[in-house]
């Protein structure tokens, strides 16, 4: 282990009866970095994660949270989590919650008024827990997990059950964690969000990581759609060109994996091969593309 990362795993694996739900899992996660877990239902997401706050004892491996071993006192004391949705009192107000975690937590009570603006709640911090919308009551989960003014932050499923406002103004708030050097690690089965969110992801697949990488790896150079005819002479030039990765067929034309400054090689082999070249353009790949390819797609996130 470097002794460097935010949070280091090497070779977890966590058995429920003889079965794996976390198989063999290595990933690091540098400081100030939002790092993305991601994976369809059942993938072994939450296992991890409560792994490495020491909620669950893995069978074997590894791992570093801040330096330190899982649910070490040191590491607790600088890291806050929410994991499987925030509980509270609902007859107890944003602010009262608050103070309850922060006495459980041995957190500063100082923090609360900081924690609650931190997430936007400040004007509805004396209002009753039970009257608050669901992204206001993850927002403050987030809070609770701010208190002890962590330098990790643990997020399982922090968008579940957004609405589309409640989820952007999460994406903003864990964006803004991260650009204020917090590192934070989040699982989620929201794509679109992770990429937008998220510096780097690591995606885990029955147990197994299948991608560790940053989001622009991930999402790669992005693909060629080419429309052009005949079929067979158009795939088989396609075929023929050292440069090109892959090519798939689509409804009505080809698509190509392929570094974007060749895009005008392309078009020529093909118009030299006598094609009839209709349509070049270039699509970027969006991160669920990937996803539904690395994973088996069996989850009903996916
Ligand atoms: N305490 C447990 N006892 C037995 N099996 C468990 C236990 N906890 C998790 N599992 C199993 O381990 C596997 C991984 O579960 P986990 O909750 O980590 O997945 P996940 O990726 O978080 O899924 P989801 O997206 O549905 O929350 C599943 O097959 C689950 O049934």
């Amino acid at each position: 282990m470097s002794g460097d990362a935010a949070v280091e795993v090497r070779d977890l694996t966590k058995r429920y009866r003889g079965t794996a739900a976390v198989d063999g899992v290595s990933l690091t996660v540098r400081p100030g970095e939002v790092y993305g877990f991601l994976g369809p239902n059942g993938a072994g997401k939450t296992t991890t994660l409560r792994m490495l706050l020491g909620l669950v004892r893995p069978t074997s491996g590894r791992i570093a949270v801040l330096g330190c071993a899982p649910g070490a006192p040191e590491a607790l004391a600088r890291t806050g989590s929410m994991i499987e949705g925030p509980a509270f009192y609902p007859f107890l107000s944003g602010r009262q919650n608050l103070r309850v975690v922060a006495r459980y937590a041995a957190a500063p009570a100082s923090r609360i008024d900081h924690a609650l603006r931190a997430v936007d709640l400040a004007d509805r911090g004396d209002d009753g827990f039970s009257t608050y919308s669901l992204g206001m009551k993850q927002r403050l989960g987030v809070a609770a997990a701010l208190l002890k003014e962590p330098d990790l932050v643990v997020l399982d499923e922090p968008t579940n059950g957004l609405d589309p406002a409640g989820m952007r103004d999460m994406r903003a708030l864990i964006r803004r964690l991260g650009d204020d050097g917090c590192t934070v690690i989040l699982s989620s089965h929201m794509l679109a969000d992770v990429q937008q969110v998220c510096d780097r992801v690591g995606v885990i697949d029955a147990g197994r990581i299948v991608a560790d990488s940053s989001v622009e790896d991930l999402r790669g150079d992005g693909e060629l759609v080419i429309r052009a005819a005949p079929a067979d002479v158009v795939r088989s030039t396609l075929e023929g060109l050292p440069f090109v990765q892959a090519v798939r067929s689509l409804g009505d034309g080809h698509g190509v994996r392929v570094d974007e400054t060749r895009t005008g090689d392309v078009t020529r082999a093909l118009v030299l091969a006598g094609a009839d070249v209709r349509e070049v353009r270039r699509v970027d790949r969006q991160l669920e593309d990937v996803f539904l390819e690395l994973t088996t797609g069996a989850g009903s996130d996916a």
